[in-house]
């Protein structure tokens, strides 16, 4: 379902010049599974993940998502994806079902079927009790439900969440990442980006560990902690950025 080969994007920076956000990382992800990019702050999360959300274009290599090649066919991809930024974005004057309403209507989705897809997500989302509160009167939570509501309102078979728990407090946290379990069941194809170790443990089938745009080490939990000879994933983490900064620093 997503596909991604040597896959590379060079920024070109005004004072740190060229800066290799991604550097030829290449993975699958199949339907049906969860694939966690776990790095630190400006590791390239974020490059890979706006990349196949056709948001960037790389400098290199080639993404499929969906069977369609991110720069090749850009609509195709947007309209087999749901994408949720870390940004949520909400509009301060809608209600949270104006809002889904409103990005069910720009994916193209029939009047008919549009009502009765919002009620099924107000309901399975618990979304009932606030549906008619306006973006400006919403907490955090409410805020990155509707952000979510709106990046799965089309049904897509592939989604794509950069960050999805920053910010939040630990209720809403728990209840987005079973949120994330629950497409998982339903056979969609789930790539996401954090930073925290037990989110990776707790809902991911296999993790990238990537660091300076670069993948490190790739499998499942199990078989990386295995690996690398470590008693957890945190501790595979440390030892792999330990590792690439001192070979770096002997250059
Ligand atoms: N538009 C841009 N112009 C120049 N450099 C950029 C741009 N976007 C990202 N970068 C740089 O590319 C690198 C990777 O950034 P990216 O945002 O992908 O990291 P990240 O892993 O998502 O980290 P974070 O969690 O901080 O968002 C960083 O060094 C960042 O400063």
């Amino acid at each position: 379902m997503i596909h991604v080969d040597a896959l590379a994007k060079e920024f070109s920076d005004m004072k740190r010049g060229p800066v290799y956000a991604l550097d030829h990382v290449s993975f699958d992800v199949r339907p049906g599974e969860i694939f966690g990019l776990l790095g630190p702050n400006g590791a390239g999360k974020t490059t890979c993940l706006r990349i196949l959300s056709t948001v960037l274009k790389p400098t290199h290599g080639r993404a499929l998502v969906a069977g369609y090649d991110v720069v090749r066919h850009p609509e195709q991809v947007r309209a087999h994806i749901g994408f949720m930024s870390n940004n949520t974005g909400i509009y301060d004057r809608m209600t949270g079902w104006e809002m889904v309403e409103y990005y069910g209507r720009l994916y193209g989705i029939p009047e008919e079927q549009l009502q009765s897809r919002l009620t099924e997500i107000f309901q399975t989302l618990q979304m009932n009790d606030f549906r008619d509160v306006l973006g400006s009167k919403m907490s955090t939570g409410m805020k990155q439900k509707v952000s979510i509501a709106r990046t799965i309102v089309h049904d897509p078979p592939v989604l794509i969440f950069d960050e999805p728990t920053s910010g939040l407090d630990v209720l809403v946290a728990r209840a987005v990442l079973e949120t994330i379990a629950s497409l998982k069941a339903k056979g969609k194809c789930i790539i996401f980006s954090t930073h925290i170790m037990r989110e990776v443990e707790k809902l991911c089938d296999r993790v990238a560990i990537i660091h300076r745009g670069r993948i490190l080490a790739m499998g499942t939990v199990e078989e990386l902690t295995r690996a690398h000879g470590q008693p957890d994933i945190e501790e595979v983490f440390f030892k792999l950025i330990r590792d690439l900064e001192t070979e770096l620093a002997e250059i």
